[in-house]
């Protein structure tokens, strides 16, 4: 059996020839000219970081994964990313793929028209087309699974996102991983403490790849991250950034748990 990045990759490819043939380069680029000017992601991360002292939040609007199925049934993108924007979130993360989160293109820019928030598109990219598709649904910033692409499309990706003026979280989960994010040069790292061929979460990831991420990059600890402990663990680990999803997405009261996520 193939594990899920494969399958992932498999449709998204299939998925992004059929809209290349539906919507040209050409096409796209004009889109993304005309889509609101990128807010600055990793400058909003650096700045709450600094204010606070503490880990940045990147809140994440997921209703549902592959390994947890459906997390949040009363799912509303510009009522969560108010709630997120409220409680203290420095930025936003908006699943758009469909197939194993039941996300929508849509609801990026629903999320970011409720929030002046910086947003990040969570997809799986695959092509450099999806870049400037990205920027035209008004991402400020993209995704580079590593784990998914090598490292001359990462780079193609990464040029790309600079090109529109976006930028970019370069996602890692091992010691190969992030040794091939230092060469990209990339200034955002992920270390996603979720295994996305087991899906098993462990925090100790983050503490065993901090060390090694680029000088520098803003390091950014991704899931598995549920109690003000795990938020101080991961800070502990030099993460100035955390990305939440499930945890807060469970929680009746987004805006409330937010904040007591982020108290020291
Ligand atoms: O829900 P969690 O455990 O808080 O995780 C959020 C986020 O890190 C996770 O959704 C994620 C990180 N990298 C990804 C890549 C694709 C899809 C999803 C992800």
């Amino acid at each position: 059996m193939t594990d899920v990045l494969d399958r992932i990759a498999a449709y998204k490819r299939e998925d992004v020839a059929a809209r290349k043939t539906a919507t040209s380069q050409t096409a796209i680029e004009a889109l993304a000219a005309t889509a609101s000017a990128p807010r600055g992601f990793r400058a909003a991360l650096e700045r709450v970081g600094e204010e606070t002292g503490r880990p940045a939040l990147i809140a994440e609007i997921k209703k549902a994964s592959p390994s947890k199925g459906l997390i949040r049934p009363d799912f509303d993108p510009p009522v969560l990313a108010r709630a997120y924007e409220a409680g203290g979130a420095a930025c936003l993360s908006v699943l758009t793929d469909g197939p194993s989160f039941q996300g929508d293109d849509a609801y990026l820019g629903l999320a970011r028209d409720a929030t002046s928030l910086p947003c990040l598109r969570k997809d799986f990219l695959v092509d450099p087309w999806q870049v400037a598709e990205s920027r035209a649904l008004g991402a400020d910033c993209i995704l580079i699974i590593l784990a998914m692409i090598d490292d001359t499309l990462a780079a193609e990706l990464l040029s790309e996102a600079e090109r529109f003026g976006m930028d970019a979280l370069i996602e890692t989960h091992d010691e190969a991983e992030m040794a091939r994010a230092c060469a990209l040069g990339g200034d955002l790292v992920g270390v996603n403490n979720r295994s996305l061929r087991t899906f098993e979460v462990d925090l100790e990831t983050t503490e065993r790849l901090s060390m090694l991420s680029p000088v520098r990059a803003l390091l950014v600890a991704e899931s598995g991250i549920f109690t003000p402990d795990d938020v101080a663990r991961v800070s502990a680990a030099h993460a100035q950034a955390i990305l939440v999803g499930e945890s807060l997405m469970r929680q009746a009261d987004v805006e409330t748990a937010t904040r007591q996520l982020l108290a020291a």
